[in-house]
């Protein structure tokens, strides 16, 4: 027996409880978010085979020509396409850029930023399966700030439940973004200092994620030095407390360092192609 944080002990919450039983599902929340600030969320209502579908979309968008992905280069807002080795996550340790390429989508609203509605075509003729996500893992952040803000008996009078809601209101300008990430294959060294993604912290209120096929995100549970390997658990998606909503739950809710390493194939030690699709949200 070992009392070491392993990845069996990360939480798995059933969704399925905010409508059954909130007042579990807010003390299941509330722990993990205390605890770890991360979490496996199964029965989240997102439809498996629109979520395939983007997936096979983004493989396509990536697999197009590094001169197409450049016409539609990230701008001053943050959205389009970054380049393999673009973004240093880890810029106090790395060397060179994460080992990745990956394209920011803005908020679908025509109101809110009519430039960034011109897409790539691949993503253009996809456009509401994208909208659909992207408004979708929305709502899903936040019902569960819903949660965390019943945990933190915020009273009536402030909003109570609702609090955090008008401070992350869809139509309202801020930091969030659906982006979509591509790992491409490479060869890898043991003593090779290359990265996918770099330890840091996401910056926002929430993150969801959607891993497929093949894994490589790890986290660091708080005062812990051992990374712990975050294996894709199918149908669940993975959840995690950011910067802004630690700040504001005054350090209770745990934002946590996580990393994206590469999986080697044996016996070649080649790493895997992953694509992975994120939802950043993040208040005013
Ligand atoms: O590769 C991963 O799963 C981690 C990516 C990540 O944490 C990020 O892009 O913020
Ligand atoms: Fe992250």
């Amino acid at each position: 027996m070992t009392d070491t944080f392993q990845s069996k002990d990360i939480p798995i919450i059933d969704f399925s409880l905010f409508e059954t039983n909130q007042s579990l599902c807010v003390q299941q929340i509330k722990l993990a978010c205390e605890n770890l600030g991360f979490f496996y969320l199964k029965n989240h209502g997102f439809n498996e085979k629109d979520v395939e579908e983007t997936f096979h979309r983004i493989k396509l968008y990536f697999d197009q020509s590094h001169e197409e992905k450049l016409n539609y280069k990230i701008n001053e807002h943050y959205f389009g396409y970054m380049d393999l080795r673009q973004e240093v996550l880890d810029f106090k340790t790395q060397k060179i850029g994460d080992h990745k390429e990956s394209f920011n989508f803005s908020k679908f609203d025509d109101n809110y930023d009519p430039l960034a509605q011109i897409l790539p075509p691949l993503f253009n003729e996809k456009k509401s399966l994208f909208s659909s996500l992207s408004k979708k893992c929305h709502q899903l952040c936040l019902k569960i700030l819903q949660t965390l803000a019943i945990a933190l008996e915020i009273p009536q009078s402030e909003g109570g439940k609702h609090w955090f809601e008008p401070k992350h209101s869809y139509d309202l300008k801020s930091g969030d973004c659906l982006r979509v990430i591509h790992y491409p294959p490479t060869v890898v060294n043991n003593d090779q200092e290359d990265i996918r993604a770099g330890s840091h912290s996401d910056y926002g209120s929430l993150t969801v994620l959607f891993q497929k096929d093949i894994g490589g995100l790890e986290i660091l549970p708080h005062n812990s030095t051992e990374w712990v390997p975050v294996p894709i658990i199918s149908n669940c998606v993975v959840i995690n407390v950011a910067d802004c909503l630690q700040f504001w739950s005054k350090g209770l809710f745990k934002s946590i360092k996580h990393r994206g390493i590469f999986v080697k194939t044996k016996p070649l030690s080649a790493a895997t192609e992953r694509y992975i699709e994120k939802l950043f949200t993040t208040n005013l």
